[in-house]
């Protein structure tokens, strides 16, 4: 009988999640290229480890590969970002039929995925921008799925989808239709963004314990499974406390692991798409920064021998470690509230009609950034989902307690000379937000001096505009 569902590219993420459709009983075709001198028949070996237990066709060229998918077509892309999207699309077009349709389940930008979808949609061919998160386990076992496009599109493949996908506390799968066009990959772009931030997070707490407290990498590990314990676990939180244990002979593997962090874009477009609707980033785009200063190690070095700074030795211990459990509560909860602010504001923008409530809920389960305060926010949004996470009654509650902890964690580590970017940039958006006269009157005058912006008045009607020769 003919395959069901296709699937190109058996990279990493591909093979996991053709094994994953597999494993749900669907009949599977699969293809990958001839890598240039590789003899290697990559889609023949996957076949020769799957076929004595499941429906695995495999394919080296695409025209047998199309030909044994039953219409309407869904081929799944695993292949990477930019331009290989583009060539396999092109070699696929001569062969497919109307009504087929592609799904990109790729870390594709958003505006290449409204321009792709465009594209075909002119040659009758459907085509979904799929976010999938989760690495390599989470596509073997159930990832999160972000699938953007026409409805029609997603009646044909989100079965598909929604069958592989890392199932809810309800058991229902953490995929659903999350809009038109490039949404899926705007949600997944937004996700990873977040993601970059509650890396940093962790990363600036344990270099306190690290450098400051003195702690071992062990025992800051015994610190984290004890937040894990009290209601704060996370995937994230969960890994990092692993990581830590982990031993080189007799070593901790992570004070070998050099400080330079790499990064594949999706943060650094997070930030430019906020920018781009005016919305506020703080966290990610600090996190995003941090990425990029750790990458100039040399000038770092260079810096401080030069600079010589002498790290204060003496702080609290006991009071701090107090503290920060809840600055990391609360650095999170903002980072989250941006992240959700401007997927509200991009769906106005874009005229997507997000749900954030169902966004919440996918990411419970299966993606990078599933935890205990996921769960949370679906919760909270999901009575009422068109406000700021910071404005909810819960969360105001848990922040008029404890902000104390984050301002205390952050004044202290950066007075003993340690930089925690983004719990700074969580405390100074908070402050910024909570603060019903910011400075920004200052600038307005300083435009209006310079640059004739003109500014409105506190004591004159809005739509007013005022401009004043500040030298007279
Ligand atoms: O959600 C996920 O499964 C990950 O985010 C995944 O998409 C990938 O690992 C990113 O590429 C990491 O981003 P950087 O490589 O930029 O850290």
């Amino acid at each position: 009988p003919k395959s069901e569902v296709g699937l190109i590219g058996l990279g990493v993420m591909g093979k996991s999640l053709a094994t994953n459709l597999l494993s749900k009983g669907f009949h599977v075709s699969v293809y990958n290229r001839h890598v240039k001198d590789q003899e290697e028949d990559i889609a023949k070996n996957f076949v020769e480890t799957q076929s004595k237990t499941h429906n695995v066709l495999g394919f080296d060229e695409l025209l047998p590969f199309v030909s044994s998918i039953k219409s309407p077509r869904t081929i799944i892309l695993m292949v990477n970002a930019g331009k290989p999207v583009d060539s396999v699309i092109e070699a696929l077009l001569p062969i497919l039929s109307k009504g087929d349709c592609i799904v990109d389940g790729g870390n594709s930008h958003y505006l290449k995925t409204i321009e792709r979808q465009k594209y075909l949609e002119e040659k009758e061919i459907h085509f979904i921008g799929a976010g999938i998160s989760g690495g390599e386990e989470g596509a073997l076992k159930g990832p999160s799925i972000m699938p953007g496009g026409s409805k029609e599109a997603y009646r044909i493949s989100g079965r598909f989808l929604e069958a592989i996908a890392a199932k809810d506390k309800s058991n229902n799968p953490c995929c659903s239709y999350v809009g038109p066009n490039g949404s899926g990959h705007y949600v997944k772009m937004i996700h990873n963004g977040i993601e970059y931030a509650e890396m940093q997070l962790l990363a600036e707490i344990y270099h306190i314990q690290r450098f400051l407290l003195k702690k071992t990498p062990e025992q800051i590990s015994d610190v984290f499974s004890s937040w894990k314990a009290s209601g704060n676990s996370s995937f994230l939180l969960e890994i990092t406390i692993q990581i830590l244990r982990k031993k080189e002979n007799d070593a901790f593997l992570i004070d070998k692991v050099l400080d330079k962090a790499g990064q594949k874009g999706t943060g650094g477009w997070s930030t430019v798409a906020a920018l781009e609707i005016g919305m506020p980033i703080n966290t990610i785009s600090e996190a995003v920064m941090a990425r990029n200063l750790s990458g100039m190690k040399t000038q770092r070095n260079n810096a401080s021998e030069i600079y010589q700074f002498k790290k204060q030795k003496e702080v609290d211990e006991v009071v701090l470690m107090n503290h920060l459990q809840k600055a990391f509560q609360l650095t999170s909860i903002i980072n989250h509230a941006i992240g959700f602010d401007i997927l509200q504001k991009a769906s106005e923008e874009y005229r997507w009609e997000l749900n954030v409530s169902e966004i919440a809920r996918i990411w419970t389960n299966g993606c990078i950034i599933r935890s205990d305060l996921m769960e949370k926010i679906a919760d909270l949004f999901s009575d009422k989902k068109d406000t700021s996470l910071l404005l909810l009654p819960d969360i105001v509650e848990t922040f008029k307690k404890n902000l104390d902890s984050l301002t205390y964690s952050v004044s202290k580590g950066i007075e003993a000379g340690y930089p925690l970017p983004v719990m700074s940039a969580a405390v100074n958006y908070f402050l910024t937000y909570t603060a019903s006269q910011s400075s920004a009157n200052l600038l307005q005058a300083q435009r209006d001096y310079f640059g004739a912006h003109t500014y409105q008045r506190v004591d004159k009607p809005l739509s007013e505009h005022f401009h004043t020769d500040w030298k007279a």
